[in-house]
Order: structure tokens, then sequence, then C-alpha cells
């Protein structure tokens, strides 16, 4: 199955799909490429198209060995594509899925090289916004690095902005993922350089315990606990990489380190954590507050099993059908008093494996945690009727803080 893609591209092959449309194998002029062929109800959007244009240059410009290049972008009828760098390897959610958690020396080099991608971004003005392990390749053919870790790359620079535009969002919603939106977001301040510092750190701490820190449970409780939880040790974490770590996932978004400077600071980790095997922990259970539980109990009833993690469309009107992959459901802001349930403490502590779990009635976990998987199935499924669209406002978000990281695309 092959597809003109303009007039200089040839589409071959299907490589997976995301919520935002298709990635294809293709050919260009200059050789392979990958090939991001938009959803058609995006690319039929005339102001999201006008803004696709107007972001050419930002997103043609940056031109960095741990960012996914685009080489050009392609409006032409109903077809609306990004063609990119072909990167032959597989993307870190593939890699985690299948080894759980990574040896600490392979980890921190990998989030070093998206760092140094991020520390190129943040200079050239872009903000990522949806940093996350589905948006980090692994280049298979690229040299062994320390641990045994591939090149990785970053990929999807510029999509959440160019799908984030007035008319699509309103105050009351958000976009991106839950498992990694920087507090200041979920708060209402625009994305700036420091959001991608927090979700990387946030990747780190996945890779090293395989559960991210503040995940678990409905999405609503995910953001209350980004906002109002402090993230609990790792049992067996090196004590300057876990600083490290709490240090970029700090609430304030003027604590976290700039991109270049956490990319130099793992580096200099990397001799301590040679030769590390992965860390023994636990998934912990996650047990719901009972403002959770009210939350989850005002979720739509279910009508289909639900994805395996809660997150946010990063393209209003997606649905798991669009992609292969569960990444993207719907959710509103929690409000004032959901926000406050946190005073409790729900972020999941780890447990060192083998540990005796914390005194609580197994079975009524479990069932709470059904209800909670379900109501995420619900709510995904009332976004793909078009009961729910959620999108992060800047427009209506009150003034920023000044910042101090790194600058913002415009
Ligand atoms: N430049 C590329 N080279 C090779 N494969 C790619 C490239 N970009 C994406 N892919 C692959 O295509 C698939 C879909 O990518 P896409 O970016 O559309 O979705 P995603 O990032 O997995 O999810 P979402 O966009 O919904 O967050 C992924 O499996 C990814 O590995």
């Amino acid at each position: 199955m092959t597809r003109k893609i303009g007039s200089r591209y040839t589409a071959h092959q299907i490589l997976g799909r995301g919520s935002a449309g298709t990635v294809w194998l293709g050919e260009g002029p200059e050789g392979p490429v990958a090939i991001k062929l938009l959803r058609e109800d995006l690319a039929s959007d005339q102001e999201l198209v006008g803004r696709f244009v107007q972001e050419r240059t930002a997103l043609l410009s940056l031109d960095h060995a741990r960012v996914v290049g685009v080489h050009d972008l392609v409006v032409d009828g109903n077809d609306l594509a990004l063609v990119m760098d072909l990167v032959r390897g597989t993307d870190l959610r593939t890699r985690l899925d299948r080894e759980r958690r990574m040896a600490p020396e392979a980890a921190v080099a990998i989030v070093a090289d998206v760092a140094d991608g991020l520390a190129a971004a943040h200079a050239a003005g872009i903000v990522h916004r949806d940093v996350k392990p589905e948006n980090v390749l692994l280049d298979m053919q690229g040299p062994l690095g320390p641990g045994g870790a591939h090149p990785a790359l970053l990929t999807d620079f510029g999509v959440a902005k160019l799908i984030d535009s007035p008319r699509r969002t309103r105050a009351t919603k958000i976009i991106g993922t839950p498992d990694y939106l920087a507090p200041e977001i979920i708060e209402g301040l625009p994305p700036r350089a420091a959001v991608d510092i927090y979700a990387l750190a946030t990747v780190l701490y996945e890779l090293l315990a395989g559960f991210t820190p503040f995940g678990g449970g409905h999405p609503g409780a995910v953001l209350r606990r980004h906002v109002t939880e402090t993230v609990v040790p790792l049992p067996g974490i090196p004590e300057e990489l876990w600083q490290l770590l709490v240090q970029c996932l700090a609430k304030a978004p003027a604590s976290r380190l700039r991109a270049s400077e956490l990319a130099a600071r793992l580096r200099e980790l990397l001799p301590l954590v040679a030769g590390m095997p992965p860390l023994d922990v636990d998934e912990p259970d996650t047990e719901p507050s009972q403002a959770e539980e009210a939350y989850e109990d005002s979720a739509p009833e279910p009508r289909e099993p639900s994805p395996r993690r809660g997150a946010v469309p990063l393209v209003p009107g997606s649905a798991p059908a669009d992609s292969n992959r569960d990444t993207h459901t719907s959710m509103r802001v929690p409000g004032p008093d959901e926000l406050a349930g946190g005073a409790r403490g729900t972020a999941r502590a780890p447990r060192a494996a083998g540990a005796a779990r914390p005194g609580s009635a197994k079975h009524r976990a479990s069932a709470r945690r059904r209800r909670i998987t379900l109501g995420v199935a619900g709510v995904v499924l009332a976004a793909a009727a078009g009961v729910g669209v959620y999108a992060a406002s800047s427009s209506d978000a009150p003034p920023s803080a000044p910042d101090t990281s790194s600058p913002v695309s415009p």
C-alpha cells in the first residue's frame, strides 16, 4: 500500500499510530523519511492549517542530534503531514513495557540525551509540552552508550502547540498527559520550559521505578497529586540521583534545573550508577482518598474495559481507536475541593521488593481500583462521543510568574 504525500513524498508502510494521526515509512527526494499524516478532521481545520504554516519556520529550524528533525510540512488537499527524520528503532514506551524498569545507568544516559535535545529546543524558544516515553525514540542503529543504551531522540516537537489553539481550548480544560503534567499547568499557568523538565524528571523516575511518581487511579486524582503531594523516595536509589530528581520535580518551576544543567548533572552521575542493576521495587497499591472516590463516582458509567493508563487527549476528539496506544483519554481539571483532598496523601509509596504491604484491606483497594479504571474508560468513551473535549487554556490563564528558565515560544 503506497500513497503520494504532496508532490515530493511517497508513503509506503504504516509505522504506528498516535492520537494526532498515523506515522508512515516514506521516501522523499533525499531518501527514506518518516511521515506523520495528521487525522483528516485535523487536516480539514483551517485554523490548525494556518498555525501549521505559521509554525513552519520554528519547527524546521530545530536541528539537533537529539531531536527528531522535521524536514518539511506538507499541506496538500486533505493531507496535512510532517516529514521527519526516520529513526530506525523503537520508542521508549515500547522498551519500558518490555523491561518494566531499566538499570539506572541506561536510564540516566537516555534521559541525559533527551535533556540535551530539550536544551537546544528551549534555547530556540520552543517548549515541547508533551515529554513522555512515547515521544522518545531509540536509534537502534546508533552506537551503544553507557549501560548499553542506544542514542535517544525527542520527537513530536511543536505538535502540542499546533493542536492547542484558542478555539479548541477553554479555561477549565487541560492538554497533555496527566502523569507528566507539571503542577503549574494544572494551576492554569502558561507552559514554560520548566514544564518539560518536570515531565522529563517524571520519565526518569518511571524508567527507574517502573511507574510514575504521581500516576495511578483516576486522572483527576493524578492531577491533584501533582499539585499537592511530594514525591516518595525510591528504595536503593543513590542519594545524588534522588536529589536531582527531587529538584526537577519541584512544584515551583523556578526551582527546577535548566535542561543543559540537567544533562550535565546526569552525565556526572554516570560513573556512580555504572553497572547498577535495576532498582528492586514493587509497584505499590493505590489507595484512593475520599476526594478521589467522589471524583471517580462522578465519572460516566463505563461501557468498555479501561486503558492501562489515564491521560488527556493531545488532540481533541482522539479516542483509543485512533491509536494503537492507550495513552490518551480525557478529563476535567479537578476543582479546589478535589485538589484539597491531597492533604491525606495518596502518592504511591514504592515498596522494597518483598516488603509487607501497608496495612490496608487489600480486597477493598482492588475493588476500588477496578472502579477507578472503569471510570477512566467511561470518560474516554464520553470524549469519543464528543461529550468532552479537553484542552488547556493559556488564553484565560492568569499572568505567569517571571520565568527564570529558558525562553518560550511566542
Ligand atoms: N520519526 C520516526 N521514525 C520512526 N518511527 C516513528 C517516528 N515517529 C514516530 N514513529 C513511530 O510511530 C508510532 C506513532 O507515533 P506518534 O508520534 O504518532 O504517536 P505516539 O507519540 O506514540 O502517541 P501520541 O502522539 O498519541 O502521544 C510510534 O510507535 C513511533 O515509534
